[in-house]
């Protein structure tokens, strides 16, 4: 089995796209999610396909369980982990932003900010100037404002709609998010006939979709 690519892919809303992307360049894997099994072998292609959340994919890289994997910007910017960054697949676009209620300037005494990005949050904070502090929390996060317990949060904006149904207003945009093929430095080293093939199949793709944009 020591020729085969494993590949650390994410669940949930990145799948859809990612598996498209890989179909056309030849990999079809479109037919993992019909089944609850999180490791699947595609002897066809000499790949293991390993299904993780999309904020562990990029440990299960780094560690070397999976040689290469598809992570969001947002976890790679928030975690920034030892693994190679390799192409942006310019697929699930969304941004960060620091958002709140509207007509309230962020208080000057320690403002507090809700966010799953705290190192994000906190380095933006720290750039700008801002003695801030930091409310880690899991989802919803646009509650914390709502209810009183933050100024402000730091979060994922794709179609704007959740801050547009609580009221909330975009204050600051920080960071453009996509997704990108991410690959452990040692099997980028090893290298080898699959992962090459994908990395170069993957960067043709995206270069076609681009030039076909303008
Ligand atoms: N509207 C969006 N909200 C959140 N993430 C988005 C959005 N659009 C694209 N993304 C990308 O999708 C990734 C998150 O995917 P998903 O929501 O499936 O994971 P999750 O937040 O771990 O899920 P869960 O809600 O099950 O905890 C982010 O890392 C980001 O790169
Ligand atoms: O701009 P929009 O298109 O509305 O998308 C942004 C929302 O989507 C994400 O939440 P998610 O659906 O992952 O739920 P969560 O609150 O449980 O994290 C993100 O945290 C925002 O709340």
């Amino acid at each position: 089995m020591n020729n085969w690519l494993t590949i650390a892919m994410p669940k949930g809303r990145i799948f859809d796209e990612a598996a498209g992307l890989l179909r056309t360049i030849g990999y079809d894997f479109t037919h993992v999610e019909q089944s609850r099994k999180l490791v699947l072998e595609f002897p066809e292609y000499n790949i293991r396909v390993m299904l993780a959340k999309p904020m562990d994919v990029v440990t299960y890289v780094e560690y070397g369980a999976a040689d290469c994997g598809i992570a969001g910007k947002d976890v790679l910017l928030e975690q920034n982990r030892d693994v190679y960054e390799i192409v942006d697949l310019n697929i699930s676009a969304c941004y960060l932003a620091v958002a709140g209620l509207p007509n309230q300037p962020l208080s000057k005494i320690a403002p507090k900010i809700a966010t799953k990005y705290p190192h994000i949050a906190s380095e933006y904070f720290r750039e700008q100037g801002e003695q801030v502090e930091i409310i880690p929390l899991n989802g919803s996060i646009e509650l914390a404002p709502l209810i009183g317990l933050t100024d402000r949060i730091v979060d994922i904006v794709s179609t704007g709609q959740t801050l547009r149904d609580n009221g909330l207003i975009e204050y600051e945009k920080i960071a453009r998010v996509t997704s990108r093929f991410i690959v452990n430095p040692v099997s980028y080293r090893l290298s080898s006939p699959i992962l090459d093939n994908m990395i170069e199949q993957l960067s043709a793709q995206i270069a076609l979709e681009k030039g076909s944009d303008v």
